[in-house]
């Protein structure tokens, strides 16, 4: 803070402390994670075993859809109020046009079942501050509006009668709140955001409240300064949230530590359930340090557009195949996909979207095996593909996409390890097997065209020792 205010007692001042070492060489920290490792819980295992979800990005932004005035903004839609230099004033004008009559959610659900989504995970308020649901703490809310209902409800309920497992989005960054501030450089500015702190608390056990099914929160907006001076009351939220719903999952942009870390603390380690800096982008497919935490990829099929946009071909649009590798790789390497989906200010979702959501699930009627319940198999990535390993089964898949002009998948084991039998999913083929040196063995296909990722079932047998 500015020294002339001198440190408020109310505020702790992050910037103040000073790090201190521990005997293990580790900097002591009151706000750091809430545990080590992976959470092994009943709870998180579903959450690891769903590998697949569905990102659904809605809100007033998705009434303009990126243009304004008769002007097409290529930058993110639900930016559109920065990048046309929208007033506030006239940005919170939406909510008296949002009227999503064609919104259905039976017909949402199906269609994320049919995908093949086990999870979802719904924008309640993005950085606009609108909310969704009927607020209590605001009356920017979906209560306002022409629609009236609370449309979280019929969402919640639907997917959650689909079996799909549901998760909120929530924003802490809001442009309409009247206490929200970037960095509290004044007394004013504290107070002001203390406010903030217990107006976004009670939102969040508002939704717990409301919304029983929910299995975890999804938490995003967190990068200012403001959020990394209050590390503790970030901490101090995860501990109040998972007393209020024991089991809840947290990613980990909800937290920043004693010293104003964020995702990872002071000494590198993982805060909240699952890492999810992964976005619109994946690791190195060869690195395998990610599979020390549970983490997901949030992914958008076009380039940067996470609210509807009213022109799709401004940038690179993902095709199926390409979405499909995506959620191979992330399995391989323990991780999660969660694909986004922008419907538009009536609750229409886009041709597109729907088409690649089918396609997708065509893929997934033969191929989940190799998705749902995978993990990380251990063995050495190859260029033909990914490996998954399915950790009840202890099944080996290897999905493959870049089929060799040799046609031979080449496969390392472990010494004491050996290829019993490939065997081609959905067809069944059985395919031949060349071992050769120590611990290599190629997979043969057949020699003819592939023209879509397929996935072939290993199953393996102890070496005897003597060999
Ligand atoms: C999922 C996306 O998340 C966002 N922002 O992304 C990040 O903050 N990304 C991020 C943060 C830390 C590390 C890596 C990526 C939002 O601005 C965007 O509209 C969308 O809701």
């Amino acid at each position: 803070l500015d020294p002339q205010y001198g440190e408020p007692a109310q505020y702790e001042q992050t910037k103040k402390k000073k790090p201190q070492k521990l005997a293990n060489g580790k900097i002591k920290l009151d706000y750091g994670p809430l545990y080590h490792g992976k959470r092994q819980d009943p709870a998180m295992k579903k959450w690891r075993e769903n590998r697949f979800g569905q990102f659904i990005h809605w809100g007033l932004y998705s009434i303009p859809g990126g243009v304004w005035e008769g002007k097409t903004y290529g930058y993110a839609a639900e930016f559109l109020k920065a990048s046309a230099g929208i007033s506030t004033e006239r940005w919170n004008g939406l909510k008296d046009e949002f009227n999503p009559t064609e919104f259905n959610g039976k017909e949402w659900a199906s269609m994320a079942k049919a995908m093949g989504a086990k999870y979802v995970c719904l924008t309640t308020k993005h950085h606009e501050g609108f909310c969704l649901w009927p607020s209590k703490y605001t009356e920017f809310d979906i209560e306002n509006t022409p629609y009236q209902k609370d449309l979280m409800k019929e969402f919640v309920d639907a997917y959650s009668e689909a079996g799909i497992d549901v998760y909120l989005y929530y924003s802490v960054l809001d442009w309409y709140h009247p206490d929200w501030r970037t960095k509290l450089k004044t007394m004013d500015d504290v107070e002001a955001f203390e406010r903030f702190k217990t107006f976004t608390q009670n939102q969040l056990v508002e939704l717990l409240e409301r919304y029983p099914q929910v299995k975890g929160l999804w938490f995003d907006g967190t990068w200012d300064q403001c959020w990394k001076d209050n590390g503790k009351f970030s901490y101090e939220l995860e501990v109040l949230l998972k007393e209020k719903r024991p089991g809840l999952i947290v990613n980990s942009r909800l937290r920043a530590d004693d010293f104003g870390k964020r995702h990872r603390d002071s000494n590198g380690d993982l805060m909240g359930d699952f890492e999810s800096g992964y976005e619109r982008r994946l690791p190195d497919p060869r690195d395998t340090s990610v599979t020390k935490n549970d983490w997901e990829c949030c992914m958008t099929i076009p380039e940067n557009q996470w609210g509807y946009h009213k022109d799709w071909t401004l940038t690179h649009q993902k095709n199926t195949n390409e979405l499909l590798e995506m959620l191979a790789q992330c399995s391989s390497q323990g991780g999660n996909f969660l694909l986004n989906f922008g419907p538009n200010g009536k609750g229409v979702f886009r041709a597109e979207e729907k088409r690649i959501a089918r396609e997708i699930g065509e893929w997934m009627k033969t191929n989940s095996a190799a998705i749902y319940g995978s993990d990380y198999a251990g063995l050495k990535k190859q260029d033909w593909g990914y490996f998954t390993k399915n950790t009840k089964s202890g099944e080996v898949y290897m999905i493959v996409f870049n089929v060799p002009i040799s046609y031979q998948l080449r496969v390392e084991l472990p010494k004491h390890q050996t290829i019993s039998k490939a065997n081609m999913v959905g067809i069944g083929q059985e395919l031949q097997l060349e071992k050769f040196d120590s611990n290599e063995t190629f997979v043969l296909l057949p020699p003819k065209s592939y023209t879509s990722p397929f996935v072939i079932r290993l199953e393996l047998k102890a070496n005897k020792k003597s060999q």
